[in-house]
């Protein structure tokens, strides 16, 4: 069994940051789907690059039977670590279907960390991030940030529902944040 933590948040609210700092501190193994998906894009011979890149510029959502492979992919790829922070996914019905369907024997789903952070915020982080990305502009984060709230927010409530959720106030230093997500994750190891 991989046991998993889901990172999710609003585009540029610090997701890939803090997973980072988990990473190098706690033993987690960091996915970023994102950057799962930008890898593939870049990969020669990959038949999904056009399709891949087509929903990074529009800010939907790549059907979940090409990320969640990559998802497995790169757990199976890293069986020795303590658990897997999966970064930015999964974003809607569809890959939350998917991701069951396939992982569903094979997981223990920990909790969701959540990183909440005003809109504002986030599409200003994201403006002056300065790594390139194609999705890194007004027209594109306008379509993210739609996509987040129509769809990804659901997944959110669904887990929190199962009393999954365990938010942090990510507009605040980076330091400050982390503390708190250290202290999410002592408890819930301490279980
Ligand atoms: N708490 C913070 N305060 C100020 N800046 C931050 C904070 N956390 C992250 N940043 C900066 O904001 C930008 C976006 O952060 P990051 O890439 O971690 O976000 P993300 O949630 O992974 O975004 P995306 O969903 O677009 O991949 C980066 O330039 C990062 O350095
Ligand atoms: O599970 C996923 C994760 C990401 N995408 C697509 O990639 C971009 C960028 O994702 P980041 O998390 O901001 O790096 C996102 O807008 C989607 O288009 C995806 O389809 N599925
Ligand atoms: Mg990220």
């Amino acid at each position: 069994m991989y046991n998993v933590v889901f990172v999710l948040g609003p585009p540029g609210s610090g997701k890939g940051t803090i997973c980072a700092q988990i990473q190098e501190n706690l033993g987690y193994v960091h996915l970023s789907a994102g950057d799962l998906l930008r890898a593939e894009r870049e990969r020669e011979g990959s038949q999904f690059g056009a399709l891949i890149e087509g929903h990074i510029k529009n800010g939907s959502i790549v059907p979940v039977e090409i990320t969640c492979s990559l998802l497995e992919n790169a757990m199976i790829a890293n069986k020795e670590a303590n658990g897997f922070l999966v970064d930015g996914f999964p974003r809607n019905e569809d890959n939350l279907s998917g991701w069951k369907k396939q992982m569903g024997g094979k997981v223990n789903e920990q909790f969701v960390l959540f990183l909440s952070c005003p809109v504002d915020v986030c599409i200003d982080r994201c403006l002056h991030r300065g790594q390139g990305r194609t999705d890194d502009n007004v027209e594109s984060l306008k379509k993210r940030v739609e996509t987040y709230n129509q769809q990804t927010f659901p997944i959110i409530e669904q887990y929190e529902k199962h009393g999954m959720v365990r938010e942090v106030n990510s507009q605040r230093p980076i330091s400050e944040v982390y503390q708190d997500v250290v202290e999410v994750f002592s408890a819930a190891n301490q279980k």
